[in-house]
């Protein structure tokens, strides 16, 4: 029987390696706690097979996940990276989510050069389309989707305090007295990077001298890439609230990611009792959530990655080595 092997690895053998050292591409998310995050992160690794994507997902895991869980995690075919927590400075910050503390730790993604471009997903993002092509975007940027302002996790900032969002930017305007109008944000729960060694270092080092802010790391990464960040269409992470705060911003049958950010929005502890989460929108990404978790086709023991054989021969032949690996995907 031909070996597993993932298409990512054949590539990874042929592609040249970047700056960041690497040759190949992953996806990656992260993962902290015992709590139910768990079952976010095996439903964006079966969604990422059920959209036959050709790389593997790669889960950031701090030292509370328990040992169970990382089995799961590799029993659904991902690649489980040990990662050690980030803390910002001592600060009397209210994060937006008293948990957003831990999110600092999603920077330890820029150490993992063995790749040379990533693509970062949180935990409640389900991927609904296959989005491989974003991996071939040019390098030297920070790509990611712009933010909406307008849900009450804003209401510590002046955007808010106005009725400001950049979803909307010439529905009321940015006063001349509030100073320059504020560069554009993204969310941080999907993005496109290259994790780079030199940038890591000064990633935490520039952390250790940066006053925490409300969304914590979300913050503190659109402050660091201001100048390399560029927008990608919102059909790559669907922040929930664009349903009801930008509908005109939003066309839900072109959306190819999803992001479950809501508060009450989680699909797998999902009660419909929060505002908004009666709404029949919400219910039915809910539900094309729930139906990716539970499909037994998904599972990767039933999706292992198979070669031709000719394959095998040609790389052999070829005398390029490849090295099997599991693929999330
Ligand atoms: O207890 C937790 C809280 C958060 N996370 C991870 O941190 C990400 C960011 O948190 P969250 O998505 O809840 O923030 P939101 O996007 O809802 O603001 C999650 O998606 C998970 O990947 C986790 O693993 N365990
Ligand atoms: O740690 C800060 C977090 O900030 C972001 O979540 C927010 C943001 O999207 C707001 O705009 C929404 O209003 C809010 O609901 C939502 O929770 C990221 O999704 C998450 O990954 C993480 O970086
Ligand atoms: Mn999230």
């Amino acid at each position: 029987m031909a070996p597993d092997i993932t298409t990512a690895a054949v590539n990874a053998t042929t592609e040249q390696p970047k700056a960041g050292g690497g040759s190949g591409s992953a996806f990656v998310t992260f993962l902290a706690g015992n709590g139910d995050y768990i079952k976010g992160v095996v439903g964006l690794a079966k969604g990422l097979r059920k959209v036959k994507s050709m790389y593997p997902l790669v889960v950031a895991v701090l030292p509370d996940v328990p040992q169970e869980h990382r089995k799961i995690l590799n029993s659904q075919g991902c690649i489980v990276r040990e990662i050690e927590p980030v803390y910002p400075p001592e600060n009397q910050t209210q994060f937006a989510m008293a948990y957003y503390v831990i999110n600092y730790s999603k920077l330890r993604i820029w150490e993992f050069v063995e790749y040379s471009k990533m693509i970062y997903l949180d935990g409640d993002i389900q991927v609904f389309g296959n989005i491989d092509h974003l991996f071939d975007l040019p390098d030297n940027y920070f790509y990611a989707v712009m933010d909406c302002f307008c849900e009450k996790t804003w209401s510590h900032s002046p955007q808010y305090q106005i009725g400001y969002c950049q979803q909307c930017p010439d529905k009321v305007q940015w006063p001349t007295d509030f100073g320059p109008k504020p560069p554009l944000y993204f969310n941080a729960g999907m993005f496109i990077y290259e994790p780079n060694l030199a940038t890591y270092h000064d990633l935490l080092q520039t952390v250790q001298v940066t006053k925490p802010t409300s969304f914590a790391e979300q913050d503190f990464l659109n402050m660091y890439f201001k100048d390399k960040y560029k927008p990608i269409p919102n059909v790559y992470n669907l922040v929930l609230a664009m349903l009801w705060r930008h509908p005109e911003n939003v066309e839900l049958e072109k959306v190819q990611v999803v992001h479950y950010c809501a508060a009450g929005s989680k699909p797998w502890r999902f009660t419909g009792k929060e505002q908004n989460m009666d709404r029949e929108d919400i219910k039915m990404l809910v539900n094309k959530w729930r139906d990716i978790y539970e499909d037994e086709t998904l599972e990767y023991h039933n999706n292992p990655v198979k070669v031709e054989r000719f394959t095998t021969a040609l790389l052999e032949a070829g005398g390029v080595k490849f090295v099997p690996a599991p693929s999330a995907a």
